[in-house]
């Protein structure tokens, strides 16, 4: 019932449709004369209302949102009816003050403000200050003194959101300084006390290598227990791997145990018992297909149903052949150093067995063997080719059934080339070519990149061979498959379709998806690839549904969907989860989904972006490194003081794996400091012989020599090399614990001393040159451009495995990158051998391509120099007669590369044979080597001296 009626005056009836106002409950009615009645809620009034007396009648001017006036009405009543208004008002307020005391409290000073509370605290703290701030005056005339004083307090401290947090974890610093003495075995930093006290929504832990993130894990589950913020059931810490996950519990009941802390261990899980878990819990099937836990199998059944589609479907052969090489156009390469890695990381090997250069001809090749026309690849030309052409001139392919030779030439409808080739010069060559041939009536076929491009390239070879009446015999399909089988090329192709559905299970890609990621690889018919995906996914989920049994990735998947149809109820409040940097897509969509479904959940991540080491089986970087994009606004910790190492190695370390911009820049301190460099660069020759094995153990000696308890690790990028050192060491006596550990294996683990080895060039070296292939790529996680920053990432983990130092033994003539980059851009490491000089290291640098080196070798005619990037590369020097280092040839002379040797040597500006010294009753001369030869000599002679 209102309480407060306020009429209009005599003469506002004139004016006004306003029946009355009234103060009924909490609301301002005004009614109207024919018209709906207008309510105002007196707690959204942001101040007091301002009656105001005029002549006849009064007016109230309401502090609403659009600051009403009511006019015309009847003074004394208007009066009254204000004076209530602002009665309610302040009584409101008082309970507004009363509010934001508590959610000030509860939000911002009992915990750690989080990002879900600010709304609330924006509404229920600061616009009262700011209103205050306003109106203080009036604030004060009204309310009591306790409210005055909390309002005073609140406008003239400091209290942002960052303030608030400050203060916070200032308070819990000091509270809780005991029990970050004493939870680990040495007392917590500062940064990792703060790791523990931060409990925003999701928090993010950024940490370097030996910082102690288990310890933070360990730590923050405890404070949760201890402080009855959370019961250990409700904590779930979710581990990489299960060696990880059994640390983990064993550590938290050590130092429960040590705290006197009575409690039980959170759940700690890896993802998979998790999914497991809940998978059972949920009624779920989970029989776990064979596939997932025996690699042969999953083999043996793709190759099957391969197999099958091959023998019974043409359409599918024909993909299977056409794709069993990625169709990138070389046109699109930007210069001759892209060029030179797409043919040194692609091995182009076609059906009938020729190890070509180019996907173009590989298919040219293909088809020829598929219509049983035997061909050669790249076999002298039969006839003497004049001086235009450098070296033997070698068409591409030749028939010599029918005595046909067969040129594919990289050149589009204008003539033009590649961007690395000198478009004039090609076509002048393809020109003398063509003469040639026909000088020395010899048939020459034509084929064209365009040809390619425009999906006529196999169009006209048949044209053209039929014109030449060259048999064409297609292959059965039955043949083609026993080719593709003997040839070992079925299994290539199996191997490489196994990776590509390991990578679209754990991206959880679908069809489009699919193929849209082959289309922005650049990969040319990316269509015809991605049908072919999704025939071999499809089947792969069909088989998985007949054995009614699920794969790993199936077991996170599953438990997602488990979690988004409500069939599991979430009981924890917090989750940590470890590794972070190495998380898939599809481990964070779980994570996602217990996030919604929970009750206010809080996450907290702890990763290292500098070790994020398994690309390939998914982990998604970027969501470390772009957390705030793809995960949500967090609070960032960053754990930037070492315990495991020293000052040299993290520097050596750090550095390194900071050239990479996308990386996050830290500033690593170290508990223990050094003054000399614990980095050491070894060759790996023994006695003048490479042999890593010999080195290993010649390091383990002088180890062993100064500490003869120190744990030693080897470290290697690929398991049969540590095998082949294993096996050495075998019988030797060490009184070290000996580890050997690949560099993906070694995460999470260390070891006083650590040797490193297998840095060279190549396909197996490393970095290894031998990246997947451009399909699977295009499915895996996207990737910073950096050149080889997995492997980057990959040397940081091994050096930081190292507590006192760590040796890196490597090839000095196949140098490889890493190496080269720690040798020339000076990083402080200790080169103990001279091989590694800088000014060696680029002299053995291949003058002709982009980064291939010049290694010694000996021939059938002696000792030479030939290029590591055999590939594309054919660059031989010989060996400088005054100092045996590489010379490179002129016109005339060939010149030592040694900058302290520079002897130049005369050779023959005919056929390049050295020249010797002769006589004859003129006077001395030079004339060739090959003057006495029986076959290809050359008599050539000139003067001295020139
Ligand atoms: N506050 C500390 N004071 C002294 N030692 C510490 C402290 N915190 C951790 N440590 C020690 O540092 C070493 C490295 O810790 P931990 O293994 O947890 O590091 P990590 O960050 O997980 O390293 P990585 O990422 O390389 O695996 C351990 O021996 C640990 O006991």
């Amino acid at each position: 019932m209102a309480q407060y009626i306020a009429t209009p005056s005599w003469l506002g009836r004139f004016f006004t449709r306003i029946k009355h106002v009234a103060i009924e409950q909490e609301r301002l009615v005004v009614h109207f004369r024919g018209a709906p009645a207008r309510t105002f809620l007196i707690k959204d009034f942001y101040n007091y209302s301002i009656l105001k007396n005029r002549l006849f009648s009064a007016k109230i001017n309401l502090c609403d949102s659009s600051n009403t006036s009511i006019s015309f009405l009847n003074k004394s009543q208007a009066n009254a009816l204000n004076t209530a208004l602002n009665t309610r008002f302040s009584a409101l307020l008082e309970q507004k003050v009363n509010n934001a005391k508590i959610s000030l409290k509860r939000y911002a000073l009992d915990e750690f403000l989080r990002d879900s509370s600010i709304k609330t605290l924006n509404n229920d703290v600061f616009l009262l200050t700011k209103q205050y701030a306003k109106s203080t005056s009036v604030w004060q005339q009204h309310l009591s003194p306790s409210s005055i004083k909390f309002l005073n307090i609140l406008s003239t401290t400091p209290n942002t959101i960052a303030q608030l947090r400050h203060k916070y974890e200032k308070k819990q610093l000091t509270l809780k300084n005991d029990f970050f003495n004493q939870v680990e075995s040495n007392p917590l930093t500062t940064e990792q006390r703060l790791a523990v006290i931060r409990d925003n929504d999701k928090n993010l832990v950024l940490a370097a290598a030996g910082t102690g993130k288990t310890s933070v894990m360990v730590a923050k589950s405890l404070d949760l227990i201890a402080c009855n913020i959370a019961k250990p059931e409700q904590i779930l810490v979710l581990a990489y791997n299960k060696t990880a996950a059994n640390e983990l519990k064993e550590r938290f009941i050590e130092r429960a145990t040590h705290a006197k802390l009575h409690t039980k261990a959170p759940t700690i899980l890896t993802f998979h018992a998790l999914g497991l878990k809940l998978l059972q819990s949920a009624k779920k099937p989970i029989e776990l297909s064979k596939f997932a836990t025996d690699p042969v199998q999953l083999n043996s059944w793709l190759t099957g149903w391969v197999s099958k589609k091959i023998q019974t479907e043409p359409q599918f052969l024909k993909a299977f052949v056409d794709l069993l090489h990625e169709p990138i156009d070389i046109f699109s390469f930007k210069d001759n150093a892209q060029y030179e890695r797409y043919v040194r990381d692609n091995e182009y090997r076609s059906l009938a067995g020729h190890k070509v250069k180019s996907y173009q001809e590989v298919l040219i090749s293909n088809w020829l063997h598929l219509n049983c026309v035997p061909h050669s690849y790249e076999v002298n030309y039969h006839f003497s080719q004049g001086a235009e052409l450098s070296g033997q001139y070698q068409p591409d392919f030749y028939i010599p059934q029918y005595d046909i030779y067969l040129e594919h030439f990289g050149i589009d409808r204008q003539g033009n080339t590649r961007a690395d080739i000198d478009k004039k010069h090609y076509n002048e060559q393809i020109a003398f070519k063509r003469k040639l041939h026909k000088q020395n009536g010899t048939t020459l076929l034509e084929t064209f990149h365009y040809n390619w491009v425009e999906g006529k390239l196999e169009q006209a070879l048949a044209k053209q061979l039929k014109q030449h009446n060259v048999e064409l015999t297609p292959l059965s399909n039955d043949e083609i498959f026993h080719t593709l089988n003997n040839s070992g090329q079925l299994q290539q192709g199996i191997d490489k379709y196994i990776k590509c559905l390991q990578a679209i299970r754990v991206e959880q890609l679908s069809n489009k998806q699919i193929a849209q990621r082959i289309k922005q690889s650049g990969i040319k018919n990316y269509q015809q690839y991605a049908n072919l995906l999704v025939q071999i996914h499809d089947a792969y989920i069909n088989e998985l549904n007949a054995q009614s049994a699920i794969d790993f990735d199936d077991m996170i998947i599953q438990a997602t969907k488990a979690i988004v149809s409500g069939d599991f109820n979430i009981v924890w409040s917090h989750i940590l989860v470890d590794e972070f940097q190495d998380i898939s897509s599809a481990r964070m969509a779980f994570i996602n989904a217990i996030l919604k479904h929970g009750n206010g959940i809080r996450f907290t991540a702890v990763g290292d972006d500098w070790q994020a080491i398994y690309r390939f089986s998914g982990g998604n970087l970027a969501l470390t490194t772009r957390f705030n994009e793809l995960v949500g606004s967090h609070s960032l910790t960053m754990l930037q003081k070492t315990f495991r190492y020293n000052n040299s190695i993290s520097d050596v370390a750090g550095r390194f794996v900071m050239q990479n911009p996308e990386q996050y820049k830290k500033q690593i301190s170290t508990h223990t400091q050094v003054t000399t460099p614990q980095v050491i660069l070894l060759d790996d020759l023994y006695q003048g012989t490479k042999s890593i094995e010999m080195k290993v153990q010649q390091s383990i000696s002088t180890i062993q020599k100064n500490d003869a308890s120190a744990s030693i690790a080897i470290l290697s990028r690929y398991r049969y090399m540590l095998n082949s050192v294993q096996q050495h060491l075998k019988d030797k006596k060490h009184t070290n614990s000996l580890y050997f550990w690949t560099l993906h294996s070694a995460k999470g683990l260390e070891a006083d001393y650590c040797i490193i080895i297998g840095f060279e060039q190549g396909k197996l070296g490393f970095p290894s040159d031998n990246q997947n292939n451009v399909l699977v790529e295009a499915l895996l996680p996207e990737q910073d451009e950096f050149t080889h920053s997995e492997e980057r990432r990959l040397l940081y983990v091994g050096i930081t495995r190292a507590k006192h130092k760590a040796y890196l033994i490597a090839d000095p003539y196949a140098c490889s990158a890493f190496v080269k980059e720690l040798v020339n851009d000076n990083y402080p490491i200790q080169i103990a051998s001279t091989l590694f000089n800088k000014s060696q290291l680029k002299q053995r640098e291949c003058s002709t391509c982009s980064d291939g080196l010049i290694v010694p070798k000996t021939g059938q005619y002696g000792d030479y120099y030939s290029c590591t990037n055999t590939q594309i590369c054919e660059t031989k020097l010989r060996v400088c007669k005054s100092c045996t280092g590489p010379s490179i040839d002129k016109n005339t002379y060939s010149q030592c590369v040694d900058a302290e040797c520079k002897t130049q040597h005369p050779i023959c500006e005919k056929c390049g044979r050295e020249m010797r010294k002769r006589k004859s009753k003129h006077g001395e001369f030079l004339g060739c080597s090959g003057f006495a030869l029986k076959e290809d000599n050359c008599k050539n002679t000139r003067k001295m001296n020139v």
